[in-house]
């Protein structure tokens, strides 16, 4: 194998500027999944996305996945399923990955253009979606490349499936993935999902956890229209008010969840569970320098690790409807929206944890005796995953992982979540391996998100060098 690894990581070499190239072209499409008026961008993403598949000589589907629940006059963006090889002989890898987007404004506080990919004179190569996900998921097409153009044989057989929402809570994908389960993934020997990040910048991981999320929306609404505060302040009861005073009751400036029976639902953290964490390559400093601040709840990287992926947490994301513009507005809006959602962990299941959060918002807004109508519901739900990492998808990945950068992969959890993960392994039945290209300080989903290119080229021959040793893992298993 080394020869044909040798040749390939030449040709990645070779062709790393079209890589970026390529990363650029797809950063240029503003794939907004979370905005009606993106949503063009998403399909034509989806579209691209096809078409270069296709250039490759991969067999490639766009699969429509109907109506957007609740916004039933946006189409949902398609999959693109694909596949390339079809050799008995081989393995089967199935990849996840999506094309799709946060929001990203200038007005937010970008440095550079989010929708240009731009790259530094230290090769940081900044653009909106460059580590979540398109860099990610362009590395699978950057490894077909490289192999047809060093003439290296395909080890492996591939399925892909990459999606347009799942920014958006993987809206329409959990029916169409145990719908084509025994279908068009039937072959799938394991999957592979490069969709998080290392811990720090320096030591690459495999994962085998991911937290879920519970998303909230509490609906606030009183006055027929906004109001002028200086004729109706004093004479109502104001929406803002009140939203305010909820979603006060939800979390601790500790980050402590206030609703009562959450903490319940965790599993206890046993002696086993608690000597993993020290060996884990992780400073404080890490933290600080991905947080670009010294604002750490914790003071230990074991607690911080923890409250990280094994215990739940509550953010407020912000406020619909709710002045937020530079000046003095003084309006008294008439139905703002605030949402928030909870990171969840084994134990916690998706319906227990809706009725404690729902049942406390309503309680919390009937004490505050007010006028105003209070709406409270979950937009969207994703269980988390944990996983055995003793199977030879993880062998395989962590043989590539010292192959192309020279350690042994960290056996890291997750405070993110990819809720399809767990479709994937109870609608195949097989093992699900997270293998993240970016690192800590990419800024996922924030101002200025980046993928280094050392990690791009390099995360393109781990791709790679992954696929080379699962064709030479036992076959049991
Ligand atoms: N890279 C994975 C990721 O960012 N996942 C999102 C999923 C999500 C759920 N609801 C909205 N987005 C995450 O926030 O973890
Ligand atoms: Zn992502
Ligand atoms: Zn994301």
């Amino acid at each position: 194998m080394a020869p044909q690894l040798d040749a390939y990581f030449k040709q990645v070499e070779a062709s790393s500027e079209d890589f970026i190239e390529r990363l650029r072209k797809a950063v240029a499409i503003p794939s907004v999944s979370a905005m009606d008026e993106h949503r063009p961008d998403v399909v034509k993403m989806g579209q691209w996305l096809a078409s270069e598949l296709k250039n490759l000589g991969a067999e490639v589907e766009l699969r429509p996945l109907g109506k957007q629940p609740h916004k039933e006059y946006l189409d949902l963006p398609p999959v693109v399923i694909g596949r390339y090889g079809n050799d008995k002989k081989k393995r089967t890898i199935l990849v996840y990955g999506h094309y799709d987007v946060q929001p990203a404004l200038m007005e937010d506080g970008w440095s550079t253009k989010p929708f240009e990919l731009s790259v530094d004179e230290k090769g940081r190569m900044y653009g909106r979606g460059s580590t979540d996900d398109k860099g990610p998921v362009l590395g699978w097409l950057n490894v077909i490349e490289a192999h047809q153009k060093a003439g290296v044989g395909f080890p492996v057989n591939l399925l892909m499936c990459f999606e347009g929402m799942e920014e958006y809570g993987s809206e329409g994908l959990d029916d169409f993935i145990n719908e084509e389960a025994k279908k068009y993934f039937k072959d799938a020997d394991a999957v592979c999902i490069s969709d998080n990040y290392w811990l720090g910048t320096e030591k690459p991981c495999l994962t085998y956890g991911l937290r879920g999320v519970n998303y909230y929306s509490i609906e606030i609404s009183g006055p027929g229209q906004d109001l002028h505060s200086g004729v109706f302040g004093g004479t109502t009861h104001e929406p803002m008010t009140d939203l305010t005073k909820v979603l006060g009751t939800l979390v601790d400036t500790d980050g402590t969840i206030l609703i009562k029976g959450i903490k319940d639902f965790v599993a206890p953290l046993t002696d086993e569970e608690k000597s993993l964490y020290g060996d884990i390559a992780f400073t404080m400093d890490n933290l600080y320098e991905s947080l670009g601040s010294q604002t750490g709840i914790f003071p230990d990287k074991e607690r911080t690790l923890m409250g990280r992926w094994r215990y739940p947490s509550l953010s407020i994301h912000g406020i619909e409807g709710a002045f937020s513009a530079p000046g003095a507005k003084t309006v008294i809006p008439a139905k703002v929206t605030g949402k928030f959602s909870i990171r969840t962990v084994p134990n916690m299941e998706i319906d227990p944890v809706n009725e404690l959060v729902i049942k406390h918002v309503q309680d919390a807004f009937s004490k505050l005796n007010s006028k105003n109508t209070c709406k409270v519901w979950c937009q969207h739900a994703g269980k988390w995953w944990v996983a055995s990492p003793k199977h030879w998808n993880f062998t395989a990945a962590g043989k590539a992982v010292e192959h192309v950068w020279g350690v042994k992969p960290d056996l890291t959890r997750e405070g993110g979540s990819i809720p399809v993960t767990l479709t994937f392994e109870q609608a195949t039945g097989k093992n699900v391996l997270l293998l993240p290209m970016g690192s800590s300080t990419d800024a996922a989903h924030s101002i200025n998100e980046k993928l280094d290119r050392r990690n791009y080229i390099e995360g393109t021959k781990l791709l790679g060098a992954y696929l080379h040793y699962v064709a030479e893992e036992p076959m049991e298993g």
